[in-house]
């Protein structure tokens, strides 16, 4: 399973010193949360943050956008140096589009659901997408626990996968610990978020180790 860090918790002050530590701990991915103050209720940062730490890493940068209409800022991320751009089906209009723009744009594409929104609602976008995030919490804030109830969702998205012979990635994104990473393996999710998990306890690189090993007790 990918590990994919979230610097929504880790220290704003000294970012650089904590996705050096995430990359050395072994993940590959850094998630990267960017909210608009209106789809969501939070203010984060924006593509001068990713072009910022684009010299100073390796690692696979995913940027959820939780932005309205994000068609509006696909290029700002590309040329800041994202390598994937996840949109929210409820913040645009234009899914298809969108997605075609980021694959234009040279990036890998997402479709993010929020808990409240059916798979049935992206599935004309799914043969299109690299990946597909599972919310397993509203988003907006970090720290809040997952919901139990967006397990079936995420094993749907695997069965339409499955059936329908694609090969997008099953990404979540809320809530992820030592042992609700196991719950979303199970149901078929590739990629774990975790940001609270990783940064607000011990070290990262422990925190990372334990991630990695309670994913590992799951057959998949
Ligand atoms: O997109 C979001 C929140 O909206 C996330 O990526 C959070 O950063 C996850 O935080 P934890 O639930 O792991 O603390
Ligand atoms: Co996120």
């Amino acid at each position: 399973m990918i590990i994919a860090p979230s610097i929504l918790s880790a220290d704003f002050a000294n970012l650089a010193a904590d996705v050096k530590a995430v990359e050395e701990a072994g993940a590959k991915y850094l998630h990267i949360d960017i909210m608009d103050g209106h789809f969501v209720d939070n203010l984060t940062f924006g593509p001068n943050v990713v072009k910022a730490l684009r010299p100073l890493s390796n690692l696979f940068f995913d940027c959820h956008l939780m932005v309205e209409n994000p068609e509006k800022y696909l290029q700002d991320f590309a040329a800041a140096g994202a390598d994937l751009v996840g949109v929210h089906i409820e913040a645009t209009k234009h899914a298809h589009r969108v997605i075609s723009k980021i694959h234009q744009l040279g990036m890998k594409s997402e479709i993010v659901l929020n808990p409240g929104t059916s798979i049935e609602f992206a599935k004309e976008v799914l043969p299109l997408v690299d990946s597909v995030l599972i919310m397993t919490v509203d988003p907006g804030f970090g720290g809040q626990a997952f919901l139990e109830e967006t397990v079936s969702k995420i094993a749907e998205a695997e069965k339409y996968r499955k059936e329908h012979n694609l090969n997008y990635q099953i990404e979540v994104d809320g809530g992820i610990n030592d042992q609700t990473i196991k719950t979303a393996k199970a149901a078929g999710a590739t990629i774990a978020v975790a940001g609270s998990y990783v940064f607000s306890q011990n070290t990262p690189e422990e925190q990372i180790k334990k991630l990695i090993e309670a994913s590992k007790q799951v057959e998949k």
